[in-house]
């Protein structure tokens, strides 16, 4: 599937009945979910709720127990190079070599990624994030929220048509925080792809995300508009709903 083809299926990600166990534990209990293209959606969840299990088997890090991961219609368990080479992310565990300099991080990942004209973009994506001041510093010695620009940069390398983030602006100070929100929607409203958000921002997620799903004990719990959810619930803010998810989910699942 090539060009046009691609570009016409409508959902850049496609969750079945995924699960996955270790031992006694079910950390995901048979989840389905999608995501658009040019949408965000936010994966919301207590702690322990199984989003980073989810993202990591979207991945390719960890093997299913069950169910099926289709990226832009390519099932990851049998086409693996390829549903991966449409898909990115950055995560705050996940930082970039500390010793290699910015230019030179872009570099190497750009080489992997099989980036075409790479020097061209990492120009881009340098006054994109911009990184100019610290394109040929070490990535180890710029603070939390610059090396989180640069991740996100990274993560862009490769135009990913499924852009996973694992709360991206955990680190970041309210103003450089509200500036990538505003780069990753751009990249959601203008291009071609789509991205699955982890967040504890609940603010954040009422800003940025188009559709959430709330998991619990590795299930989907609720979804819908972030705007919207918390008055068909019952509740005044999304962050009330959030805490009821966390203290009485079952009272959710009779409303
Ligand atoms: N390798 C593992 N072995 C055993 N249990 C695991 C393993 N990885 C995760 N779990 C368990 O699976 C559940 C889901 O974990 P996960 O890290 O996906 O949660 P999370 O929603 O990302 O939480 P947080 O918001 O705290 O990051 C937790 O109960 C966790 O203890």
């Amino acid at each position: 599937m090539e060009g046009a083809v691609v570009e016409s299926i409508s959902k850049v990600l496609s969750v079945q009945g995924l699960r996955k166990q270790y031992g006694a534990t079910v950390a995901v209990d048979g989840i389905s979910f999608d995501v658009g293209r040019k949408e965000i959606v936010g994966l919301l969840g207590p702690n322990g709720a199984g989003k980073t299990t989810t993202i990591n088997m979207v991945l390719g890090v960890l093997e299913p127990s069950s169910g099926s991961i289709h990226i832009e219609g390519v099932d990851l368990a049998k086409r693996r190079a390829q549903a991966l080479e449409r898909t990115n992310f950055a995560a705050v565990y996940a930082p970039l070599p500390g010793n290699l300099t910015v230019r030179q991080n872009l570099r190497v990942f750009g080489l992997i990624y099989g980036v075409k004209e790479l020097s061209k973009r990492i120009e881009e994506l340098i006054a994109q994030f911009d990184l100019e001041r610290f394109r040929d510093v070490k990535c180890g010695v710029l603070s939390s929220g610059e090396q989180t620009r640069v991740a996100l940069a990274k993560a862009m390398l490769n135009r990913p048509r499924l852009l996973l983030l694992d709360e991206p602006t955990a680190s970041l100070d309210p103003s450089t925080a509200r500036d990538l929100r505003a780069r990753i929607r751009e990249f959601a409203t203008q291009g071609t792809g789509g991205v699955l958000w982890t967040s504890h921002n609940m603010y954040e997620v009422e800003e940025v995300c188009d559709r959430v799903l709330i998991v619990s004990h590795g299930k989907i719990l609720l979804e819908g508009d972030p705007r919207t959810l918390p008055g068909e619930h019952g509740k005044a803010t999304l962050e009330e709903l959030f805490i009821t998810v966390e203290r009485e989910p079952l009272a959710l699942e009779r409303v």
